[in-house]
C-alpha cells in the first residue's frame, strides 16, 4: 500500500431518504480496507445551485479520509458508492440520490477532466466550503482559508445547519 494520503470528499443528496443516504454513504465509503474516516462535518440543508429550476433542496456534508488508494481508484470507489445508491444521471446538475465528489487529494493538483484536483468548482460552493470549515476551521484550499471562501460564496444565504433526527 502506498503512503496514506488525506482527502476531502463532498457528499450531496436531494432525492429519497437524504439523511439516511448520506449516513450510509459515509459508512460505505469508509468500509473500504484502504479508506479510513478521519472526521466528518455537520449536515447542512442547501438550496440547489444550478440545474433545473424546480430541483429539491439538498443535504450536503464533507468528510476527511485517509486513504491508500491512488486518486483514480478513490474516484472509482466514490462512483461505485454512488451507483450503489441508485444514482442516475439524467440532466446535468439534476436531482440525485447521491453525489460524491473528490475535493482534494493531499496537495495533488490535476487538470485531467476525468479527475480535476482540487475539484474545479469547490472554491465557490458554500455547500462544500461551509461544512468543511465547521469540520476543520484551519482548512485551506488553494492557499486560501476555507472559512473565508465560504463567507463570500454566493450560495451561502441558502444554507443552514440541518437538524438531524434524534438517535433512538
Ligand atoms: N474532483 C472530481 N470529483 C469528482 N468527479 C470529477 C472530479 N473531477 C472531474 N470529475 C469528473 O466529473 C464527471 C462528472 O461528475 P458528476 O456527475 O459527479 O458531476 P456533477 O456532480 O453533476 O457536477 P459537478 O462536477 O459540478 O459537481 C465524473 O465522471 C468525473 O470523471
Ligand atoms: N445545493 C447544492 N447544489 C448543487 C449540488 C449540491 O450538492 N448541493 N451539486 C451539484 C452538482 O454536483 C449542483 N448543485
Amino acid at each position: 500500500m502506498s503512503t496514506p494520503v488525506r482527502s476531502v470528499l463532498a457528499l450531496g443528496s436531494n432525492l429519497g431518504e437524504r439523511e439516511g443516504i448520506l449516513e450510509q454513504a459515509v459508512a460505505d465509503l469508509s468500509a473500504h480496507p484502504l479508506v479510513r474516516l478521519v472526521r466528518s462535518s455537520p449536515i447542512v440543508a442547501t438550496k440547489s445551485v444550478g440545474g433545473p429550476a424546480d430541483s429539491p433542496d439538498y443535504l450536503n456534508m464533507v468528510i476527511e479520509v485517509e486513504t491508500g488508494l491512488e486518486p483514480l481508484a478513490l474516484l472509482a470507489h466514490c462512483q461505485d458508492i454512488e451507483q450503489r445508491h441508485d444514482r442516475v444521471r439524467v440532466v446535468r446538475w439534476g436531482p440525485r440520490t447521491l453525489d460524491v465528489d473528490v475535493i482534494t487529494y493531499g496537495d495533488t493538483t490535476s487538470e485531467d477532466p476525468v479527475l480535476t484536483l482540487p475539484h474545479p468548482r469547490a472554491a465557490g460552493r458554500a455547500f462544500v466550503l461551509q461544512p468543511w470549515a465547521w469540520m476543520d476551521p484551519h482548512a485551506t484550499l488553494g492557499g486560501a482559508p476555507v472559512a473565508g471562501l465560504a463567507a463570500v460564496a454566493a450560495d451561502l444565504a441558502g444554507l443552514r445547519r440541518y437538524e438531524q433526527d434524534p438517535r433512538p
